[in-house]
């Protein structure tokens, strides 16, 4: 039985992962590693705000198991020599360089793990890929490991993680499946996957625990992020047919949805979706197939890719097109910055592009996110615009709290759902804003006729 595991990776996975599976197995030491000091410091801060991944629950299983059985520390070696189990959760983004550039995932990170376990450990292990990789990494990380001099028999397992973020404590204590991708025609290999199994029976059933070869699993993450992110560009391709036509996007979708076959879940129009992994990994998909020839496997994803980021920019256009055609000199009040609601994550957000939009159209953007900071915001559309520093600022404010962004206001686009932007106080705030005062619902998350009875010009999507 696993008595000790190591976690390379302290971020938005490796955290919540791990501080889920030390509360389920109290009898295992886990430790999670980073290289980056602020982060560990974040993660052991005694200010519970402080914790580096906002998720709803994660606090307070920090608060239970931190400093008993889970541990977050900067020393790598040493927990790699410790641990008989080493999670492998770095981040895997697209590569920004040379080959594959813009549309590979960046492995180095992962092969840095790789060559640090197999350099440092002096006990056998068990390496689990817990990043999601191009399918066959696998055998780069175990041609790296063999090269270990220290005569150590090394197991590898693929675990990719399905957690959403917003809900990864729910996602992690309640799994629709657990994937374990191993070499299950061998002792070694079986008895791997065994050893991650029984982790895992801790608290989820035996039959949602799957097991299937190496690369069956590590091609199953993949596919899954590219369905997921498909059915939303399939979504949002038919809103804007629906704007055309006066058809409703949220009927159209609770009419397919109710088609078991079809399904409910992930039918909600929207500004595009965010988040690192989507877009991260079916570009990576695309790669993948153009690699081995399959082009029109490759062009068949890349359009998921395609129409997202058509409907960023279609959401932002029709801003400045409904507002008699310019934003300039008009303020304009961001809600939210997070790519969805209940993370502080923004990687990828809409919000991004549709801020670049606006700012190239010379409005004044007063943005406000419950989570997301004014440092990361700013830091958000630095690194997106050739706007220089000095410049940026003077066109953007950020606040803190939403209570007087709305004076005088020209518009609010509403970029992320969260749940407090529902129940404000519409009437007040129409009557502080600038007249005609509108309302371009990003989301579909306000009701259009109460909106448009307190007087609001309202702009939803696919409606
Ligand atoms: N964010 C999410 O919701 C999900 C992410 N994934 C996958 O999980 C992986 C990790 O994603 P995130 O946690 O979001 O990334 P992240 O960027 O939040 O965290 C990765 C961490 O790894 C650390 N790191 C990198 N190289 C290291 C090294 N050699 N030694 C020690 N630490 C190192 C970084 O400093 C960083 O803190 C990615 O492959 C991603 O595609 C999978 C499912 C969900
Ligand atoms: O590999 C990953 O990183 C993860 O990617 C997604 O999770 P995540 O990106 O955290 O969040 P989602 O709930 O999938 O939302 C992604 C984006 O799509 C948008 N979205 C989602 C659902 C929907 O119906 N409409 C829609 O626009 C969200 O607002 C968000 O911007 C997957 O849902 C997870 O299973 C997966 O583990």
């Amino acid at each position: 039985m696993i008595k000790s595991i190591c976690c390379i990776g302290a971020g938005y996975v490796g955290g919540p992962t791990m501080a889920v599976i030390a509360l389920k197995n109290p009898h295992i030491k886990v430790t999670v590693v980073d290289v980056n000091q602020e982060r560990i410091n974040a993660w052991n801060a005694q200010n519970l705000d402080k914790l580096p991944v906002y998720e709803p629950g994660l606090a307070e299983i920090i608060a239970q198991m931190r400093n008993v059985n889970l541990f977050f520390s900067t020393q790598v070696n040493e927990a790699i020599q410790q641990a008989e189990m080493i999670f492998i959760s770095v981040n895997t983004p697209t590569k920004t360089y040379g080959l594959g550039k813009g549309m590979a995932a960046d492995l180095k990170y992962v092969e840095l793990c790789a060559r640090q376990i197999a350099s440092v450990a002096t006990t056998n292990k068990i390496v689990v890929e817990k990043s999601t990789l191009p399918v066959r990494t696998a055998s780069t990380i175990k041609s790296i490991l063999k090269q270990s001099q220290n005569n150590v028999q090394f197991e590898i397992l693929s675990n990719p993680e399905f957690l959403a973020e917003g809900t990864a404590i729910n996602d992690l204590l309640n799994p629709d499946r657990v994937l374990i991708g191993g070499d299950y025609h061998t002792p070694e290999g079986k008895n791997a996957i065994a050893a991650l199994s029984e982790i895992y029976k801790n608290w989820v059933t035996t039959d949602k625990i799957i097991t299937t070869n190496i690369w069956s699993s590590e091609l199953s993450k993949l596919t899954a992020n590219a369905f997921l992110a498909q059915r939303i560009s399939s979504i949002n391709a038919m809103s804007a047919i629906c704007e055309a036509t006066e058809a409703n996007i949220d009927e159209v979708a609770f009419a397919i949805g109710k088609d078991s076959r079809i399904g409910d879940k992930f039918l909600k129009a929207s500004v595009g979706f965010g988040g690192s992994c989507f877009q991260k990994d079916i570009l990576n998909l695309v790669y993948i197939a153009q690699t081995f020839g399959l082009n029109e496997v490759a062009d068949y994803w890349q359009q998921v890719i395609s129409m997202n980021n058509y409907q960023k920019s279609r959401f932002a256009r029709k801003i400045v097109q409904e507002m008699f055609n310019t934003v300039s000199g008009k303020k304009i009040v961001l809600l939210g910055w997070a790519f969805k609601k209940d993370t502080n994550d923004s990687r990828e957000s809409a919000a991004i592009d549709i801020a670049n939009y606006l700012i190239e159209e010379q409005a004044e953007l007063h943005i406000y996110d419950p989570k997301v900071t004014a440092q990361q915001i700013f830091t958000d559309l630095e690194k997106s615009t050739t706007i220089p520093q000095e410049e940026l600022a003077t066109k953007i404010k950020i606040y803190n709290h939403p209570d007087t962004i709305f004076q005088q206001a020209h518009a609010i686009v509403i970029v992320t759902e969260w749940d407090q932007f529902k129940t404000f106080n519409y009437t007040n705030i129409k009557k502080q804003m600038q007249q005609p005062a509108f309302i371009f619902d990003g989301r579909n998350i306000l009701n259009p006729s109460e909106i448009t009875q307190i007087g609001f010009h309202y702009i939803g999507i696919g409606k």
